[in-house]
């Protein structure tokens, strides 16, 4: 029986402009992650093959109760401005708890834990425990969000794995697996099918495609992600492209040519989650080097 890899994880300051961040370093062999305590967000996936996959920009600003523009930032129980809570909710800025390493499953995962407090419940009344599961495996990374209702009434939640992938410029980019399928442009607010294989990412793009499953292959003629959800409904597709781009003080000039966000999300409708029930959506991405290949 071969056994699954040790997963290693090391508690650490990474240091930026606006101050020390607390982060976790990942490393399972020689693939690597750090996952920042706030808002238990990857910051950082190297493989095990090839070199960073996630985006990081030089303008990217940290600090207490900021949303930061990197990696993968944890969105629940709002998405965007889509009801009356804060922009994207508040887990992506709180302080989440390191639980450790599970080994339950037979793959190890770092845990990460944010539940309701004083603060969330003046704003949202509900009682939850979300739970991140990081997982490293050679060229594959798992990140998995449950969120389970720990209160006495029903509630509902948007939430998201909001990733900045990075590429090496938009022109050369390609997202396939989504075409024919139905979307919401987000800027319009119409609804339509694009038959083109891939998004152009030529400017603006803010998609909620409905209802995916299956795989999505993001690559930019160099390198190539292979990404798979379940018990995500949608998935949401955001470049600013230039103009808005221009806008965002936390995106150094021209670094929109340099992600794309491809977003594990439940949108619309939003989960209904009874007293004691859970939910788990997770999402599996495995980094290729050559586009062509795999
Ligand atoms: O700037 P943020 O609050 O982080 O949001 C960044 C983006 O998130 C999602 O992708 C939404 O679909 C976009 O409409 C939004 O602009």
């Amino acid at each position: 029986m071969i056994s699954p890899p040790a997963l290693d994880a090391r508690p650490t300051t990474f240091d930026s402009a606006d101050g020390p961040v607390p982060c976790v370093d990942l490393a399972s062999g020689a693939a690597q992650a750090c996952v920042a305590l706030q808002g238990a967000q990857l910051l950082s996936w190297v493989p095990a093959r090839g070199g960073e996959r996630l985006f990081h920009g030089t303008a990217t600003r940290y600090g207490a109760g900021r949303g930061i523009r990197a990696g993968i930032p944890v969105i629940f129980p709002q998405f965007a401005d889509q009801g009356p809570l804060i922009r994207h909710g508040w887990a992506r800025t709180a302080d989440w708890s390191f639980l450790g390493i599970e080994t339950d499953s037979g793959t190890p995962a770092a845990v990460f834990a944010l539940d309701d407090d004083a603060t969330s419940r003046a704003q949202w009344p509900h009682r939850y425990a979300l739970r991140l599961h990081v997982g490293l495996d050679g060229n594959t990374l798992t990140v998995a969000l449950e969120v389970r209702n720990r209160g006495d009434a029903p509630f509902d939640f948007a939430c998201a794995l909001h990733s900045y992938l990075r590429v090496g410029s938009l022109a050369a980019t390609r997202l396939d697996g989504l075409a024919g399928r139905a979307f919401t442009d987000r800027s319009s607010g119409e609804t339509r099918i694009d038959a083109a294989a891939s998004p152009r990412f030529d400017g603006e793009v803010d998609r909620t495609y409905l209802g995916c499953d299956g795989e999505r292959r993001l690559s930019d003629g160099h390198a190539a992600l292979r990404i798979e959800t379940t018990g995500f409904a949608d998935t949401v597709v955001w470049n600013p492209g230039a103009a808005l781009a221009a806008g965002l003080s936390d995106l150094a000039p021209g670094e929109h040519d340099r992600f794309v966000c491809v977003e594990p999300a439940c949108v619309e409708p939003r989960i209904i989650l009874a007293p004691g029930a859970s939910w788990r959506g997770t999402l599996r991405m495995a980094a290729c080097e050559d586009a062509a290949s795999d």
